[in-house]
C-alpha cells in the first residue's frame, strides 16, 4: 500500500456511472424539495378557515398540477385545487385530500364544502425536508448505486466525477495450457485462470487487458512482459511461481530487475503468491492452481485496486459467522476456505463451498466468502465463530 499510486479522476455520463467510485463529495447545492409542495391530490387552503363544528364552503379559485404555480395570493375562504407535487400557493398553510371534500357549483363558481378542522401546516411537504442545501450526501470513495444515481440526477450531475479504473494486464503461463476453444489433448488442460481473473478484475472495478497465454519459456515471457508493461497499471501472471523446474517467474523477475517484495505467504491456499515491483508497477505472480489463484487475487490484488480507486473500504468486507461444519485438522498456517455463507433464522452461517484443495476448481462456482481459519495447534468445530470475507 505504501508504494502504490492512486488513480486520477475522469468525468463520465450519469448513465455510465453505476458501480463506479465517486471521486468528489456529492454536496446538495439547493434544498429538496426546492419549495413547499403538496403531498396529496386535494385542496390548498387556510387552516384557520376550517371547522369541525359546521361545514365551511370554500370558493375554488385555482387549479394547479405539479409543475404549475398559482400566481395570486390565497385569501380567506378560498381554496386551490392542487395535485401532488405542486407548489403550495402563497397564503395557504394546509392541504385537504380530495376524498375529504364535497364539491358543488353555484352561479358558475365552484365550491368545496369541508367538514373538518385542519391544523397549521397539515399535509405540507416542506422545502428542504428531504435534503438541506450544503449537506454532504455521499462521500467520495463510495461505490455508486441506483440510489446515488437518483441523487446525482437530482443535483444536476449530467457528468459524474469518478475514479479512473486501473488497467490490469493478465497473462497465463504454462506449456500445458489450451485456449478455451481448443479440444483437449493428452496431458493438457484448458486455461481457466485467465478468464476467472478477468471477471474478478471486472467485479473489483478494474479494466482487464488479456495478453493471452505463454509457454514456460523465459525469453518468450520476458519479451511479452516487457512489451506490455507500459500499457498497464499492474500486471497479473498466473502459474510458474513455485519451485518446479518449469516455474520460471522467479528467474523472469530477476531478468526484469524487478524488486520481489515477497514470494511466499504463510497461508493456504495461495502460499506461492508473489508480488514484485518494477518501476511504479506491481507484478502479481498468482498461483497456477485455480483456487490458490482466486484467493491470491482477492487477498492481494483486490485491496490494491480498492486503494487505487480510493475506496472507503479496502479489501473485501469482513463479518463474523457461525461455522456450519467441523474443520478438525489442525494447520500451522492460516487457511482461507472457499466458503458459502447463508442466513438462517436471522443468523449468519458459513461452510465450505466444496472440496477444499488448491488445485480444484469446482468449489469456486458456489463460493461467496472465504472462511478465515487462523493457523494453530487446534482444529475448528461446528458452531465456532469465525471471520469471513464476503465476496459478493
Ligand atoms: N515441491 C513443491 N511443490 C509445490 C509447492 C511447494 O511448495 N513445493 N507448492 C505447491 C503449491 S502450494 C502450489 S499452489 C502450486 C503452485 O504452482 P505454480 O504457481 O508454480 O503454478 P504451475 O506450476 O504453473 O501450475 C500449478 C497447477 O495449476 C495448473 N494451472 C496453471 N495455470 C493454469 C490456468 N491458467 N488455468 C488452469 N489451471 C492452471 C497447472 O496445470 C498445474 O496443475 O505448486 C505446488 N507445488
Ligand atoms: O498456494 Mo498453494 O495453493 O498454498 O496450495
Ligand atoms: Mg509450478
Amino acid at each position: 500500500m505504501r508504494i502504490i499510486k492512486q488513480g486520477e479522476t475522469e468525468l463520465v455520463e450519469l448513465t455510465a456511472s453505476y458501480n463506479r467510485v465517486l471521486a468528489e463529495d456529492l454536496r446538495a447545492d439547493y434544498d429538496v424539495p426546492g419549495f413547499d409542495r403538496s403531498p396529496y391530490d386535494g385542496y390548498a387552503l387556510r387552516s384557520q378557515d376550517t371547522s369541525d363544528q359546521t361545514p365551511v364552503f370554500f370558493e375554488v379559485v385555482g387549479h394547479i398540477g405539479a409543475g404549475s404555480v398559482y400566481e395570486s395570493y390565497l385569501e380567506a375562504k378560498q381554496a386551490v385545487r392542487i395535485m401532488t407535487g405542486a407548489a403550495i400557493p402563497r397564503g395557504a398553510d394546509a392541504v385537504i385530500m380530495l376524498e375529504d371534500v364535497t364539491s358543488f357549483a353555484e352561479h358558475e363558481k365552484t365550491f368545496v364544502s369541508i367538514n373538518k378542522k385542519l391544523y397549521h401546516h397539515q399535509n405540507i411537504s416542506f422545502q428542504g425536508e428531504d435534503v438541506k442545501k450544503g449537506n454532504v450526501l455521499v462521500e467520495k470513495g463510495t461505490v455508486i448505486n441506483p440510489g446515488i444515481i437518483a441523487l446525482l440526477a437530482t443535483f444536476g450531475y449530467a457528468k459524474v466525477p469518478v475514479k479512473k479504473k486501473p488497467v490490469i494486464g493478465v497473462i497465463a503461463t504454462g506449456s500445458e495450457l489450451l485456449e478455451v476453444d481448443q479440444p483437449l489433448e493428452p496431458g493438457k488442460i484448458r486455461n481457466s485462470n485467465a478468464y476467472m481473473i478477468i471477471s474478478q478484475l471486472d467485479r473489483a472495478g478494474a479494466i482487464a487487458t488479456y495478453y493471452g497465454q505463454l509457454t514456460d519459456d523465459v525469453q518468450e515471457s520476458l519479451t511479452k512482459i516487457t512489451s506490455v508493461i507500459d500499457e498497464v497499471d499492474y500486471l497479473i501472471t498466473t502459474g510458474g511461481v513455485s519451485v518446479g523446474d518449469f516455474d520460471l517467474l522467479p528467474e523472469i523477475y530477476q531478468h526484469l530487475e524487478a524488486d520481489v517484495l515477497f514470494n511466499k505467504v504463510a497461508m493456504r491456499p495461495g502460499s506461492v503468491t508473489t508480488v514484485a515491483k518494477m518501476k511504479d508497477k506491481l507484478l502479481f505472480g498468482l498461483s497456477g492452481n485455480p483456487s490458490a489463484c482466486y484467493v491470491g487475487f482477492e487477498l492481494f490484488t483486490k485491496p490494491v485496486i480498492d486503494y487505487f480507486l480510493e475506496k472507503h473500504e479496502i479489501g473485501n468486507e469482513k463479518q463474523v459467522a457461525i461455522l456450519s461444519e467441523d474443520f478438525s485438522k489442525k494447520n500451522p498456517f492460516d487457511r482461507f476456505i472457499r466458503g458459502y455463507y447463508y442466513l438462517e433464522d436471522g443468523k449468519l452461517y458459513a461452510g465450505p463451498a466444496g472440496k477444499d484443495k488448491s488445485n480444484m476448481v469446482h468449489s469456486l462456482a458456489k463460493v461467496n466468502c472465504f472462511i478465515h481459519l487462523p493457523g494453530g495447534d487446534r482444529g475448528y468445530k461446528t458452531g465456532d465463530r469465525v471471520n469471513i470475507h464476503l465476496l459478493t
